[in-house]
């Protein structure tokens, strides 16, 4: 090893506010070079604002064998008034060169040749076996669910679908999700997915264990790992294989009349999205939001669209319109059902197995803060988060491409068939149609809109024209 490494080193192994220690020099060393580094990453949410300060929170050194280092980092990243912690992986070899992206590297003046290890296989092993193993390292907790037996010694490979977290696949059995932006109490995603377990929901693949630790005072949760379905098709990818064919027809047939019409499977997701809630709903409880609670709701909404739009320009000649249907929501009539739901559904979070649709991720928005998280929690707001999706997979071809009025008609024309064949499949399930209650539904969609232009804004500026032509359509002709 070099000397300014050194795996295991007194000091370093300990999930602490302030480094200080041989190794300290590294984990300094590292938080300076993250400011250029991070805007580099998908999953990093801040894209939209100017890193400001990168500081260390936590440092533990996990044990992975002789010569080399793992290191798990936790850093508050600010900008400007925001302060988020992000959980890192930092792995180095003395003798041999990882095998990982370039991109993964994180250059360092003076210092030794350090990465990001979610990568490299020869290190991420270490963290299923630490699971399987039920193992503490300096207040990280590493666990099996109840009644999990977890077969150890698997090589982990990162996913390369778009995602907000690193997900990593241990020998086609299971998946590790590491959160990357780090909120406090034990992460929503757990949360349901246990709840639903308990409910023996056939609709959610098992979680098997966790990583968890402390940060600041408060529990929190740095991994969730489950069963990986191998024999799994993602809805995102069978979506838009659907719309790029129906777009490559050139006859002028409806979607329903051709070979790869979608709507058969859109149906089934809107009977298994209502089987969800009925889950939820059996597992936590469900309860009666009142008329306040609606209009503190519309006002939510309605901040969120203000802070958007100041941070979006392309946003604020919307904006009247929109906040027009926000505040309508306050005159919806009471009581609405308010329940424990998904949060942030969209066609990416569900797969499709032999066994039938099932929902992933039940963390919520990535990038909406806690008390945003927990503006009231209707089912309607994951219908409409899949009705938007709709959208996305109807117009994410013609991103980037010359307009063409033929085919911006016939991706319209996809969508609101298949919006409309996951609304009939939701209401068969759960006995009423999400459509009856068109006020709200459309002021959900709205509110998920806005959210995806900061989302786009921050993350994928080429598709911010997705979610504005979206807004376009739902505030001049209403649906
Ligand atoms: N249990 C699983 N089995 C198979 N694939 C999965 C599983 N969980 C996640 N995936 C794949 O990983 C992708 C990202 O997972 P997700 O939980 O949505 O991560 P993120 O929160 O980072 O968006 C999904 O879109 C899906 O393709
Ligand atoms: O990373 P997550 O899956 O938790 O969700 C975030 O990223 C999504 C994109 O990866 C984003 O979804 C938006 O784009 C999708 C197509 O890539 C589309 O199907 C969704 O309808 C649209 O909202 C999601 O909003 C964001 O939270």
């Amino acid at each position: 090893m070099t000397s300014d490494i050194t795996p295991g080193s007194p000091g370093v192994g300990s999930h602490r506010a302030e480094p200080a220690g041989p190794q300290d020099d590294l984990v300094t060393q590292i938080a300076a070079a993250l400011p250029e580094w991070l805007p580099t990453q998908r999953w990093f949410g801040g894209k939209d604002r100017e890193i400001t300060a990168v500081r260390p929170l936590a440092a533990t050194d996990l044990p992975a064998g002789d010569d080399v280092l793992l290191l798990h980092l936790v850093v508050e990243v600010e900008q400007g008034d925001r302060r988020e912690p992000y959980q890192l992986l930092i792995g180095h070899r003395d003798d041999q060169v990882p095998d990982v992206p370039a991109s993964a590297s994180i250059p360092l003046p003076d210092g030794p040749a350090v990465y990001e290890a979610s990568g490299d296989a020869d290190l991420t092993c270490h963290l299923l076996d630490l699971i399987a193993g039920s193992t503490t390292v300096d207040g990280l907790h590493f666990a099996p669910e109840p009644g999990a037996e977890l077969e150890s010694g698997l090589r982990g490979h990162p996913i390369s679908t778009e995602q907000s977290n690193t997900s990593i696949v241990y020998g086609g059995q299971y998946i590790l999700k590491l959160f990357r932006r780090l909120t406090p109490g034990t992460n929503k995603d757990l949360v349901l997915h246990r709840a639903l377990r308990e409910v023996q929901s056939a609709h959610i693949a098992d979680p098997l264990g966790s990583i968890s630790g402390e940060l600041a005072g408060d529990s929190v949760t740095f991994g969730m790992l489950q069963r990986f379905m191998s024999d799994a098709a993602d809805g995102w990818v069978m979506a838009t294989t659907s719309v790029r064919d129906f777009l490559a027809d050139a006859s002028d047939l409806p979607p329903g009349d051709l070979g790869g019409d979608f709507s058969g499977e859109a149906y089934r997701l809107g009977r298994a999205v209502a089987d969800v809630h009925a889950d939820l709903a059996r597992a936590l409880g469900t309860r009666e939001a009142d008329a306040a609670e609606l209009a503190a709701t519309a006002s939510a909404m309605v901040e969120r669209l203000e802070r958007v739009a100041a941070s979006v320009p392309e946003l604020a000649p919307h904006a009247d319109g929109i906040s027009d249907v926000f505040r309508a929501v306050a005159e919806v009539p009471t009581p609405v059902t308010a329940q424990s739901v998904h949060g942030d559904l969209h066609l990416g979070q569900v797969l499709r197995t032999l066994q039938g649709w099932l929902l992933l991720d039940f963390e919520g928005e990535p990038a909406a803060d806690v008390a945003e998280r927990a503006t009231l929690r209707s089912p309607l707001r994951d219908v409409a988060g899949m009705l938007r999706s709709f959208d996305y997979a109807a117009q994410q071809l013609l991103v980037g491409q010359a307009e063409d009025e033929r085919e911006a008609e016939r991706a319209a024309a996809w969508a609101r068939h298949n919006r409309a064949a996951f609304c009939d499949g939701y209401a068969k399930v759960a006995g009423h149609d999400p459509r009856d209650q068109a006020a709200l539904l459309r002021a959900f969609e709205l509110d998920k809109a806005v959210y995806e232009v900061a989302y786009e804004h921050a993350n994928r500026p080429d598709w911010l024209l997705v979610p504005l032509a979206s807004i376009d359509r739902l505030t001049t002709e209403g649906s």
